[in-house]
């Protein structure tokens, strides 16, 4: 490793931990490993904690636990396991929150929960409270975005409020399988119900810090559960309205690198405005003898990923 980085953090994606057998997905091709998902997760928290120089935070992409727990009535403590785990560092980490989350939990228990590492007044995010959007500077001249990919959707929101109106009417233009979940012949087949998108409201905000970031000389990283690039996922695992929150980071000079999960496979790809796209591969469908995380290393220049299983190694160039 070359000089000292200006910042390091852990990355990590699909947890999806349940105390289950192993299962499949729901092609029945991809085994899920539900159970030693926790002990993968615990063998990343130990070479995290013994990482020099020491990591700063963890990123934790979303789908912490999987939807199984709450078919079984155990979604609390499995979701008190992974944050204990995760509680063994001394360090914050950031949560996004996936379509599994709320297969679990309604938004409001997600907000009063661990998954909740939205700062606490609501300065730092969108005005909606619920929505686990926010910014911070965890170095000078660095900004963290944590994106809601799940701000417009059929999951998480209270089926009588307006936003779901607004979701379901959405999906439906787009969707018109039976199934709200099969993508089959459809022309934009993110359009499922385990996908969501951005609203209008989180997108200006999102300009908005953004605009302070380019005034301010920053480098910018974002995070969120859903890839937006469709050269770093599959066609089904975008978000909604990828495009518009890639045209909000094209309008601006200082996103660096968008890091997602939900495709399980890893993705990667730098985009035509020099914008490193990684999707990362997730812990629920990597073998025991594996693991899926991995440490990125910010410098003045570039980050540098050090990936441990099925995470390659990646030097991402600003
Ligand atoms: N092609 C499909 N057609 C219909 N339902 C699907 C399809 N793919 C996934 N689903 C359903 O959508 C939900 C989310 O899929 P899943 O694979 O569990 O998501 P994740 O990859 O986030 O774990 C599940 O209930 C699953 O059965």
């Amino acid at each position: 490793m070359e000089a000292v980085p200006r910042v390091a953090f852990g990355v990590i994606a699909d947890i999806q931990f349940a105390d289950a057998d192993d299962g499949h997905d729901f092609g029945g091709s991809r085994r899920r490993y539900y159970r030693h998902s926790l002990r993968l997760l615990r063998d990343a928290v130990r070479a995290w904690a013994a990482e020099s120089p020491p990591i700063d935070f963890v990123l934790q992409l979303g789908d912490s636990i999987d939807g199984l727990n709450a078919r079984r009535d155990e979604a609390e403590g499995a979701l008190r396991q992974v944050l204990e785990a995760l509680g063994r560092l001394p360090v914050p980490v950031h949560h996004a929150w996936g379509n599994h989350e709320f297969y679990n939990f309604s938004r409001a228990r997600l907000a009063q929960s661990g998954l909740c590492s939205r700062p606490a007044g609501g300065a730092a995010g969108p005005p909606d409270g619920l929505c686990q959007a926010y910014h911070c500077s965890p170095a000078a001249r660095l900004r963290l975005v944590v994106l809601d990919a799940y701000d417009l959707s059929v999951l998480g929101r209270d089926p009588d409020s307006p936003r779901y109106e607004e979701s379901l009417r959405l999906l439906r233009e787009k969707n018109t399988n039976e199934d709200l979940n099969s993508p089959a012949g459809l022309k934009e087949p993110q359009f499922v119900a385990f996908n969501g998108g951005f609203s209008q409201a989180q997108l200006n905000w999102f300009d908005e810090v953004l605009k302070f970031s380019d005034e301010n000389q920053e480098k910018v990283v974002v995070m969120g559960h859903l890839p937006i690039h469709p050269d770093a996922s599959d066609r089904v695992c975008l978000a909604w309205n990828y495009e518009a929150a890639l045209s909000v980071i094209h309008s601006h000079r200082c996103v660096v690198c968008v890091l997602a999960g939900h495709l399980h496979d890893g993705g990667y790809c730098l985009d035509s405005h020099g914008v490193h796209h990684l999707t990362l591969e997730g812990v629920i469908e990597t073998p025991p003898e594996s693991n899926a995380f991995g440490t990125i290393y910010v410098y003045e220049d570039k980050m540098i990923l050090k990936g441990r299983g099925r995470i390659a190694d990646r030097v991402m160039q600003f």
